[in-house]
């Protein structure tokens, strides 16, 4: 099945100020919003989501949220409802990121049930997935995963799906894991997904690596088969370096749609 490549950014909570969001969603659009053989997306950081919106809405750019409560409406203090998402026109919403599991005490079961609210709001989920540390344990960490974080989803549904890979020991560091490490690990995946969901489920999920990802090892990292694209985080901020990893993903991938 062709897949479509995809590269994301997330901002974290780097670029908050209205003006210095605005122009960095002015920038990409300006500079990337053209594109049709890529599906490229925003994540801001959640306050600016609205002002990056109106800019982007028009354009073939995807934009999100970083996380949802899980459920629509309700008693849920400090967190952000997918109504305002799906208003602002949205069309992702990232879930279960190390950041979240780690400070914000994100469990299994929640991230399932935002994954289900996501899919019932007709947007893509963005589900991170990843082992804590390098090396033996991948395999039973990646599954339990896959297999806590999906419960229950169809296997028609693995088409709007992305299943962000990121390492938690290459997130926030000087270097992404190795692209062959990362080629294992997205083997693994789509075998994991193949076992318990199908081959058509596992056929049409995209993966993307995130964790360190740069323009350097780009190209490296994006072609094996089984790697759809990127997920970016410090290494996009300056535009010159998005741009850069842009194009060393979809030369990796050219041809091999
Ligand atoms: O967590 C990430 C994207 O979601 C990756 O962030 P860094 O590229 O800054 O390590």
């Amino acid at each position: 099945m062709k897949r479509k490549p995809i590269v994301g950014m997330s901002l974290k909570i780097y670029v908050n100020r209205m003006e210095e969001a605005k122009t960095m969603a002015k920038e990409m659009k300006k500079r990337l919003g053209q594109m049709e053989d890529l599906d490229l997306f925003l994540i801001p950081s959640m306050g600016t989501l609205y002002p990056v919106a109106e800019i982007l809405k028009d354009s073939v750019i995807r934009y999100g949220v970083q996380n949802i409560a899980p459920k629509a409406q309700g008693a849920y203090t400090g967190e952000f409802s997918i109504e305002s998402a799906e208003d602002l026109s949205c069309s992702l919403v990232e879930l279960g990121h190390a950041e979240r599991k780690a400070l914000f005490q994100e469990t299994p079961e929640m991230i399932n049930e935002k994954v289900h609210l996501t899919l019932q709001y007709n947007m893509w989920p963005i589900v991170c997935i990843g082992e804590r540390e390098k090396g033996e344990g991948r395999k039973e960490a990646l599954k339990n995963q896959i297999l806590s974080y999906l419960n229950d989803v169809s296997p028609e549904r693995f088409r709007d799906l992305i299943l962000a890979y990121e390492p938690e020991w290459a997130i926030g560091q000087p270097e992404p894991a190795e692209a062959s490490y990362v080629h294992g690990s997205m083997f693994i995946i789509r075998d994991i997904v193949r076992e318990h969901f199908g081959e058509t489920a596992s056929s049409a999920v995209r993966l993307i690596y995130g964790g360190s990802a740069k323009k350097e090892t780009a190209m490296e990292i994006a072609q094996s088969e089984d790697v759809d694209g990127l997920f970016i985080g410090r290494f996009g901020h300056d535009m010159d370096n998005l741009e850069a990893i842009i194009r060393n993903v979809r030369k990796a991938k050219e041809g091999g749609m």
